[in-house]
């Protein structure tokens, strides 16, 4: 696989920090938000508005209610829907070779990938994407694929108000824009989970928000 930066293709499972963040700095149209504590980058028409309405077109077909891990007595953490999306589908393939192409990723490292809907009054609340290591659930979740690594989420849609996407430790709010794509280090340079990765779906106040999630792993998915 060759990258569109044209570095060495594979950074594996995304634990070398700098290198990825030289690649995808170097990338045309990257903006590194400016931290020391997370690596968050954002890169605006990721997707063309086409390949977002195709995406949303396989999302309602599919969707269900979405879960979440360790759960913690408040059912209404994560209110929206969620989609697995079909990798054997034309247009799941050429979003996820994107992906991987983009972020120098090996695509084997990735779970499938998702779709989010958040209807009005729909959020998903202060989370971080890793799974606690002394977490009832990380055995379940972790005990082939090792932990999440890096994360990349694309906006599919502009919702009419709200939907945003906050990281709270970083004071970073992110709007919602059809093909906006975020890609963050849920870890430190070290390696080690970053807690300041914290961030939140805000609810949406007036229409519907669509996106996907791709995330790393440290290990081959399957
Ligand atoms: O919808 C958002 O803005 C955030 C989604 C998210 O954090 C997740 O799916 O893990
Ligand atoms: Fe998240």
């Amino acid at each position: 696989m060759t990258t569109q930066f044209g570095a060495p293709a594979r950074f594996g499972s995304g634990l070398l920090a700098e290198e990825m963040v030289a690649a995808l700095g170097a990338q045309p149209g990257v903006q590194k938000v400016p931290s020391a504590k997370l690596t968050l980058f954002v890169r605006r028409a990721f997707l063309s508005r086409d390949e977002c309405a195709g995406l949303v077109a396989r999302i309602d077909a599919h969707r269900r209610p979405s879960t979440i891990s360790d759960p913690n007595g408040d059912a209404a953490f994560r209110t929206s829907a969620t989609c697995d999306l079909d990798a054997g589908d034309a247009l799941v393939a050429a979003v996820d070779a994107r992906i991987a192409s983009f972020t120098g990723l090996d695509p084997a490292y990735g779970e499938p990938m998702q779709g989010q809907r958040y209807a009005v009054g729909q959020e998903f609340k202060g989370h971080t994407d890793y799974f606690e290591p002394n977490g009832v659930d990380y055995l379940r979740f972790c005990s082939v694929a090792g932990n999440r690594t890096w994360t990349v989420m694309i906006y599919l849609n502009e919702p009419e108000a709200g939907g945003a996407t906050r990281f709270k430790a970083v004071d970073k709010i992110v709007q919602p824009e059809t093909g906006k794509l975020l890609a963050w280090n849920n870890r430190r340079t070290d390696g080690t989970l970053n807690p300041s990765t914290l961030h939140q779906g805000m609810k949406v106040r007036a229409g519907v928000k669509y996106v996907i999630t791709k995330w790393f792993r440290e290990r081959p998915w399957g």
